[in-house]
C-alpha cells in the first residue's frame, strides 16, 4: 500500500534487478516510461509539439536522452540540452547518447536567453536524480532559474532535479531546484516527493516500477497514507446507543487570554463525534461557549482527568499550574494527546519527558517543526532538513505516536513505522487550525480508537476537509480554522458511509 522507498533502498532494489535483466533494459525502460509520462502531456498532434529535454551527466540523463528519442520518433520537435559526463559514463548511457543522436532530436548549445524566449510545449528534467551529491551550481543553476520562469508543463524523471529524494529538502546551502509540474519517479515512490519542499517542486507524481519483480521490494517501513490503514475502526453507529456509547473528551488548555484555543479543540471534538466534550481552562472558566453551548466549560484543577481522554495544551500557557495540569494529565490511566504548549512544557522540563516517556499506554504527541525542534533539542532547519527522520527520532525518544505537521505531515510510531500523509494544503497555515486537529484526534480516541490509526485518520480527514473546501472555493486564501469544523463532520460521515461496518 503506497510503499516509500529511500534512496538506498531503491539503489539495491535497481542492483539486484540489473543483475538479472540484460545490460541497459532498466535505463530502456526508464526513458519509454518518460516519454510515455511526456506523450500525456503533449498534445494529440505531437508533430506541434516543442520539448526541451535536460540530459544531466549521469544515469538520470540517460533516462532523458533514451526519453528525447522515443518523443523524436513520436514526431516531437525535440531539443536536447547535453550535459555529458566529465569522466567515463556507463555503458547505457552511451547507448541511450547513441540512440539520441541518430534520432531527429536536435543537440542544442545552452543559451539561457532561447530557453527563456522559446514558446515550449514541455520541459523534460533529467539532469539529476538520484545521484546528486551537492547544489546546483553556475549554468545549472542558472539553466534551472530559468526553466523555472517558464508556464509550460515539466516533467521530472524520477525527482525534480536539485531535491533530495530521501527528504524534500532542497539540497543547499543556497540550492535551486526544477520546478515540476509532473514527475515520473522509477522503481518506487521515494519520500522527498511528498514532504518539506517536494510536494511543490514534484507536482503529480507518477511511478514506474520498470517492470521490476516484486520479489526484489523488501516490504517498506514508510507508505503513503492511505485510508485502508484506518477504515476498519470506521463505525456505522447502532440505534442502541447513547452518549456515553462514544467517549468524553477533555480538552485542557484555555490560559488567560488564550481561551479560543481550546473551544476550537472542543468544538472539533464534538463536531467529530464525542459523546461529551468538557473545556477545561488553567484560570478564569469561560461560563459557556455561546457558540457551542452543548460544551461544558469548566476549572481543568477540579476536573476527575480518570473520566475522559485528555487533549492536554491548546492555549495552556507555561504557567506552574499549567505545568502541574501537564503532569497530571500523564499520570493518568487516560488516553492522551498532548499539542503546542503542553509540548514546550516537556520540552522545558526532562522530568515530564520521563514520566510521558513510560507511560503504559503511551500517548499522541501533534508537534509543528519548531515544537519538535524543541523537544529534540535540534533547530528548526535541522527538523526540516530531514521530516521523516526527526518525527521517528522523537517517537522512539518519548515513546509516541508523533504528528510533525506542516506540508506532507509525518506521523511516527515509537517502533520506527512511518507514514507521510496526501491530503492538506496551503488553506490549512492560519492560526488555530492546528488545535483543529488535535480535537479531532481526541475525539477518535475517545471513541475507541487506537492511537496510531486515530493519529493517520485524524491527519487525513482534517487535509481532506481544508482540500475539500479549497475545491468549494473557500481558500486557500482566508480559510478559517473553525470552517473546518463542519467540513470534518461531513469528510468523517462520507468515509463511514463508503468504509464503515
Ligand atoms: N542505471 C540504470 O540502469 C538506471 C538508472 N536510473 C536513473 O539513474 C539515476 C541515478 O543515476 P546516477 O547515479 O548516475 O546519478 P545522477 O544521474 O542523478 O547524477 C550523477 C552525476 O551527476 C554528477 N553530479 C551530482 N551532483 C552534481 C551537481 N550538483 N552538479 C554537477 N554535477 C553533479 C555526479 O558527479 C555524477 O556524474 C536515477 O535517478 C534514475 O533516473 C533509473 O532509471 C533506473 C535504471
Ligand atoms: N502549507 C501547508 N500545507 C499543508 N498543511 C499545512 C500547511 N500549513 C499548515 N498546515 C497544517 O495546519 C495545521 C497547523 O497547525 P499549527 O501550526 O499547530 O497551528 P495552530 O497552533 O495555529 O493551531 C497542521 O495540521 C499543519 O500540518
Ligand atoms: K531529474
Amino acid at each position: 500500500m503506497n510503499p516509500l522507498y529511500s534512496c538506498a533502498e531503491i539503489r539495491a532494489i535497481e542492483e539486484a534487478a540489473a543483475a538479472a535483466l540484460p545490460d541497459g533494459v532498466l535505463m530502456q525502460r526508464a526513458g519509454q516510461a518518460g516519454a510515455n509520462a511526456a506523450l500525456d502531456l503533449l498534445p494529440f498532434s505531437t508533430a506541434k509539439a516543442r520539448v526541451l529535454v535536460l540530459a544531466g551527466p549521469g544515469n538520470n540523463g540517460g533516462d532523458a536522452l533514451e526519453t528525447a528519442a522515443h518523443l523524436a520518433y513520436a514526431g516531437a520537435q525535440v531539443s536536447i540540452l547535453h550535459f555529458p559526463p566529465q569522466s567515463i559514463s556507463s555503458t547505457e548511457r552511451a547507448v541511450a547518447l547513441q540512440r539520441a543522436q541518430t534520432s531527429d532530436a536536435r543537440f542544442a548549445e545552452l543559451d539561457l536567453a532561447e530557453v527563456a524566449g522559446t514558446d515550449w510545449t514541455l520541459v523534460v528534467d533529467g539532469l539529476f536524480g538520484l545521484g546528486l551529491q551537492r547544489p546546483l551550481a553556475g549554468a545549472l543553476r542558472e539553466l534551472a532559474l530559468a526553466v523555472n520562469g517558464l508556464t509550460c508543463s515539466v516533467l521530472a524523471l524520477d525527482l525534480p532535479s536539485g531535491l533530495d529524494a530521501d527528504t524534500g529538502a532542497i539540497v543547499g546551502p543556497d540550492g535551486v531546484a526544477i520546478h515540476a509540474t509532473h514527475t515520473a519517479t522509477f522503481i518506487g515512490n521515494k519520500p522527498g516527493l511528498h514532504t518539506c519542499d517536494g510536494r511543490d517542486y514534484a507536482g503529480l507524481v507518477d511511478v514506474a516500477r520498470l517492470d521490476i519483480d516484486i520479489g526484489h521490494f523488501a516490504p517498506a517501513r514508510l507508505h503513503l497514507n492511505d485510508v485502508k490503514f484506518f477504515s476498519r475502526h470506521l463505525r456505522s453507529r447502532v440505534h442502541n446507543s447513547h452518549k456515553g456509547s462514544y467517549g468524553n473528551v477533555a480538552v485542557i488548555g484555555g490560559a488567560r487570554g488564550m481561551s479560543g484555543a481550546p473551544l476550537l479543540a472542543a468544538r472539533t471534538a464534538l463536531n467529530s463525534g464525542a459523546g461529551r466534550v468538557y473545556a477545561l481552562f488553567v484560570e478564569d472558566p469561560l461560563p459557556c461557549d455561546s457558540g457551542q453551548p452543548e460544551l461544558m466549560c469548566r476549572l481543568a484543577d477540579d476536573f476527575d482527568m480518570r473520566s475522559s481522554t485528555l487533549v492536554i495544551g491548546p492555549g495552556l500557557g507555561a504557567s506552574r499550574l499549567a505545568s502541574a495540569l501537564l503532569a497530571r494529565a500523564i499520570a493518568s490511566d487516560s488516553a492522551l494527546l498532548a499539542d503546542a504548549d503542553a509540548l514546550n512544557l516537556l520540552a522545558a522540563e526532562p522530568a515530564l519527558q520521563a514520566a510521558l516517556a513510560q507511560r503504559p499506554g503511551g500517548c499522541v504527541l501533534t508537534p509543528h517543526p519548531l515544537e519538535a525542534a524543541r523537544l529534540l533539542g535540534a533547530t528548526i532547519a535541522e527538523v526540516q532538513s530531514d521530516r521523516v527522520g526527526a518525527a521517528r527520532k522523537l517517537a522512539a525518544k518519548l515513546n509516541a505516536n508523533v504528528v510533525l505537521k506542516g506540508s506532507g505531515t509525518v506521523i511516527a510510531a515509537p517502533n520506527g513505522d512511518a507514514v507521510i500523509n496526501t491530503t492538506g494544503n496551503p488553506a490549512l497555515a492560519s492560526a488555530g487550525t492546528g488545535d483543529v486537529l488535535s480535537g479531532l484526534c481526541g475525539s477518535l480516541l475517545a471513541q475507541g480508537w487506537p492511537l496510531w490509526e486515530a493519529a493517520l485518520a485524524g491527519v487525513w480527514l482534517h487535509g481532506m476537509a481544508a482540500d475539500v473546501l479549497v475545491t468549494e472555493g473557500s481558500g486557500p486564501i482566508g480559510l478559517t480554522a473553525s470552517e473546518l469544523v463542519p467540513a470534518i463532520r461531513v469528510a468523517l460521515n462520507r468515509m463511514v458511509q463508503h468504509h464503515g461496518r
